[in-house]
């Protein structure tokens, strides 16, 4: 297992968010993670992702504790990540938009950059290297010099993907990547989740688009108010009572 998660608790003042979860994240595959608004989906990512600290539990990255550990050390252990919104620095281009992430995950400090040691000048290669190599995985090599505001809502997704994929994850989180765009996007999204599957990533992503996860999921977790209700196929997922049931109860639809 890539993901070990065993009895997660993530209580916000008497509210659990995340409640006695305990799952596994397989490698090579794509997990998708449901649920109803408010289930708890995007606390279970910051928890996983080291930007909550759970309050029980125990999560394991490849048989290491990570239960504690802040973001930057989780990233640096292979996880990456986006956000639900990506705030792109509007007047940047969009390579420089990808640039500033990587370098915000790099090593060379503030004595290399203000003496242009040897190190920051290897490491500004690297990074360049690195983002075209990431732009183009995610098919925007023809815009890399286009300013960041002028590109699309689908296209803003793509630069996410590549800024998540800048510290070469082993597992890659994805915050609902297909949130307003349309259905033809949606799939060419999907292609590109599972080319960063052919490479060799893990792909877990929250999405409240179900005929692309049921297209493009091979595991499926289901939570609802904390709980993890079920956890299955896509097929076990569709059939399943009490994620009918919950999704019912909040007038959204699970069938594909
Ligand atoms: N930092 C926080 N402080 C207090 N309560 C929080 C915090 N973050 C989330 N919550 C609460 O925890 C619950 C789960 O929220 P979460 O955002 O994880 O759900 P979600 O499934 O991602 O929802 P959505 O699909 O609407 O994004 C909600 O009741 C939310 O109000």
């Amino acid at each position: 297992m890539l993901l070990t998660i065993n009895q997660l608790t993530k209580q916000f003042g008497g509210l659990s968010a995340v409640n006695d979860v305990s799952a596994v994240i397989e490698e090579s595959k794509i997990t998708a993670i449901i649920g109803p608004n408010g289930a708890g989906k995007s606390t279970f990512f910051n928890l996983i992702s080291g930007f909550h600290q759970p309050t029980s539990g125990r999560i394991e990255l490849s048989g290491q504790d990570i239960t504690n550990m802040r973001a930057e050390h989780v990233a640096r252990l292979g996880v990456g990540r986006t956000f639900q919104t990506t705030h792109l620095f509007e007047q940047a281009t969009v390579l420089d938009n990808v640039l500033i992430g990587h370098r915000l995950r790099t090593k060379a400090g503030l004595f290399d950059a203000i003496f242009r040691t040897k190190r920051e000048r290897d490491e500004k290669k690297k990074c360049l290297d690195k983002a075209l190599e990431a732009l183009e995985f995610v098919g925007l090599t023809s815009l890399a010099y286009e300013q960041a505001h002028s590109i699309t809502q689908e296209q803003q997704k793509r630069v996410a993907f590549a800024l998540a994929l800048a510290t070469d994850p082993k597992l890659v989180l994805l915050d609902e990547p297909a949130a307003g765009v349309n259905p033809d996007e949606t799939e060419g999204l999907s292609e590109v989740m599972k080319k960063m599957v052919k490479r060799g990533k893990t792909v877990c992503l929250i999405e409240h688009k179900m005929p692309m996860v049921m297209s493009l999921a091979d595991h499926i977790l289901v939570l609802n108010h904390g709980e993890l209700i079920a956890n299955g196929t896509p097929k076990d997922i569709q059939k399943n009572e009490r994620v009918i049931e919950a999704y019912l109860g909040g007038n959204s639809n699970v069938s594909a």
